[in-house]
């Protein structure tokens, strides 16, 4: 059961550090834009050649045209998982699509999802500040269509939408759903949280995890608890 590791971490030095903690072991790893900004394709290539598995989460969202270029840049990089805003609509989640099936030339394609509504927004902020007139669960059901009319591989959710949408898209359809949460941790900008084993309960395929074990005293320990309770080894 993958058990992702948001490396929200401002260079490589901290990541080094981090990993340190891990001796030998391979990760799967999240790559958010605080470091691919900073250490840009490096980065990636030092995580792949230690055996890491990679999810670079760019989150791309602009015109049709400039997301198929940025997505055969992207596929060059030999990273797993990456991801659009499926607010970018139809078009512009098929132009992903086709820039990294040209970027890959014959290689493994990698998995293409979607970001439905961030783990931050509430009902609330979507409706009063977003204008958004719908409720978060239509919305995000909505999106995640589009996503899979789109041909794209899944979507990005928290996991109290996993159920509705394995209905609505189909047990195939990825879900990845960050918003993980510990019961003792604070939930600090995350909205639509859950417990690991609360996310295994519900469905999701992929929990991405950050705070609670990069900031832990011993992220180590941390990662064990999360990934036990995860894998129903725990409660
Ligand atoms: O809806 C979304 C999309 C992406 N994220 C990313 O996941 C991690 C979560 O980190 P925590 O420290 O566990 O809160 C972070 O990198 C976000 O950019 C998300 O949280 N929600």
């Amino acid at each position: 059961m993958p058990l992702i590791v948001a490396l929200d971490f401002p260079n490589k030095q901290e990541v080094e550090r981090f990993l340190y903690h891990f001796g030998e072991e391979r990760l799967y790893v999240k790559v958010g834009m605080e470091l691919f900004y900073k250490e840009g394709p490096s980065i990636i290539a030092d995580l792949k050649e230690k055996g890491h598995d990679v999810f670079l989460d760019l989150k791309l969202h602009d015109i049709p045209n400039t997301v198929k270029s940025a997505m055969r840049s992207l596929a060059d990089l030999g990273v797993d998982m990456v991801n659009v805003h499926a607010a970018g609509g139809i078009a512009m989640m098929k132009a992903a699509l086709e820039g990294l099936q040209e970027g890959t030339q014959g290689k493994k394609r990698p998995l293409c999802i979607a970001v439905t509504q961030l783990t931050s927004t509430s009902e609330e902020m979507m409706n009063r500040e977003l204008w958004i007139e719908k409720s978060l669960i239509d919305t995000v059901s909505h999106y995640a269509k589009l996503a899979k009319e789109s041909g794209l591989d899944g979507v990005v959710c928290s996991t109290l939408e996993v159920p509705m949408l394995k209905e609505h898209c189909g047990q195939d359809f990825v879900t990845v759903t960050p918003g993980i949460r510990m019961l003792s941790d604070d939930t600090q900008d995350q909205v639509r949280v859950a417990t690991p084993a609360r996310a295994r309960e519900l469905g999701s395929d992929y929990i991405v995890v950050g705070r609670s074990i990069t900031k832990a005293e011993y992220p180590y320990q941390a990662y064990q608890m999360v990934k036990q309770e995860w894998e129903g080894q725990r409660v």
